[in-house]
């Protein structure tokens, strides 16, 4: 009997393509290198580790069905999490990041943290994954299920970098908004307002850390990098600043070369990354898991969509783990700070539709 299996929707797509290894389970690959020249479905942690390893989902059997329609559940899930508690904690983590960027330790640093709901009984992850697709049409939304990570569910914006042969594309994704529920018409009107009308100063600046470092990573790769300007990016009921890169990649290049320099960017860990890296791993409350790791299919029908996995969560039962985190500069406050971590995990909720008990 086989555990490892993946169900995924690209963005704008209206089918689903389900994937599963039928024979053993999925690969546990030793490094990003181990990526090259290989076909199926990566999942990535954050940080690669015993516990949480870099895997690769065989396509053996694949199948694309059409989102069918899944609107007779209401409620999927309650709430009876102690929100008090969670403030606290995530008072204290921001206390101990935010000092060392008062110090100078560090031009920006990511911190998350995660938030326990309670799906109903009847629920399966595969309607809740339905759901989203509905939801959330021009998000990256996957399901994954392997017995080393356990069950994942995303509805993510963010490309870590895809495409197919020589032509590629990678975001430098940051700043963040909550706008509430758009049309289609209002998405593209966002699009393109000059984001100085749309930003204040905190958010340009945290993008264009990210911004500079996409640039300068993608350099020793290839010298013809072609970067749009930034522009407004809606992503579900929140918005962020987006730079566009595209660029060459050579056949021998290695995609899993590639992705080594790039992960994890500064819009899920700091600057200087591995000294912020390394600070994240010891400090922050929670255990990241998967979450702010990568996702999708790898050279899988000659194309890569590769995803940073957020507005996220692992399933265990009726316990849906949210993850949600967010850049910190001097000028972060904590409640502003914490609302910004509590909108990021209403995407899942609204998934969810949550009831407050
Ligand atoms: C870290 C997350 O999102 C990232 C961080 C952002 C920010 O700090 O403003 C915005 C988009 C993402 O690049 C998350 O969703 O948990």
């Amino acid at each position: 009997m086989n555990n490892s299996f993946v169900m995924y929707r690209l963005p704008h797509e209206t089918t689903y393509t389900i994937m599963r290894q039928c024979d053993g389970e999925a690969e546990i690959l030793p490094s990003y290198a181990d990526l090259n020249g290989r076909t199926g479905f990566v999942f990535s942690p954050f940080m690669m580790s015993e516990k949480h390893p870099l895997l690769l989902i065989r396509p053996d059997e694949t199948e694309t069905c059409k989102i069918d329609d899944c609107s007779k559940h209401k409620s999927l899930a309650f709430s009876n999490r102690d929100i008090d508690k969670e403030h606290r904690q995530y008072k204290t983590d921001f206390n101990k990041f935010h000092s060392q960027i008062c110090k100078g330790t560090f031009r920006k640093i990511v911190l998350a943290r995660n938030s326990v709901e309670n799906a109903c009984e009847d629920i399966t992850p595969e309607l809740i994954f339905k759901r989203a697709c509905r939801i959330y049409p021009n998000e990256f939304i996957a399901l994954v299920s392997t017995p080393y990570s356990g069950t994942w569910l995303m509805a993510t914006p963010e490309t870590l970098v895809e495409g197919h042969e020589e032509e590629w594309h990678t975001v430098a994704l940051a700043g963040t908004k909550r706008i509430g529920i758009v049309d289609e018409s209002e998405v593209q009107k966002m699009q393109n307002r000059n984001i100085y009308d749309v930003w204040d100063e905190k958010n340009i600046h945290e993008q264009q850390y990210v911004a500079d470092y996409i640039r300068e990573r993608l350099r020793c790769f290839t010298p013809k990098v072609d970067e749009a300007k930034p522009q407004t990016l809606v992503a579900g009921q929140l918005i962020h600043i987006v730079t566009h890169f595209r660029f060459n990649l050579n056949a021998n290049a290695g995609i899993g070369n590639l992705i080594k320099t790039l992960h994890p960017t500064p819009a899920v860990c700091g600057l200087p990354k591995e000294e912020a890296y390394k600070f994240i791993l010891d400090n922050e409350s929670g255990d990241r898991g998967y979450y702010s790791g990568f996702s999708g299919p790898l050279n899988y029908e000659g194309s890569t969509h590769l995803f940073v996995t957020l507005r996220c969560m692992q399933i265990e039962g009726r316990c849906c783990k949210l993850y949600a985190g967010g850049g910190l500069l001097s000028e972060s406050e904590v409640e502003t700070e914490w609302l910004e971590t509590e909108a990021k995990m209403d995407t899942m909720r609204r998934c969810l539709a949550i009831r407050r008990i």
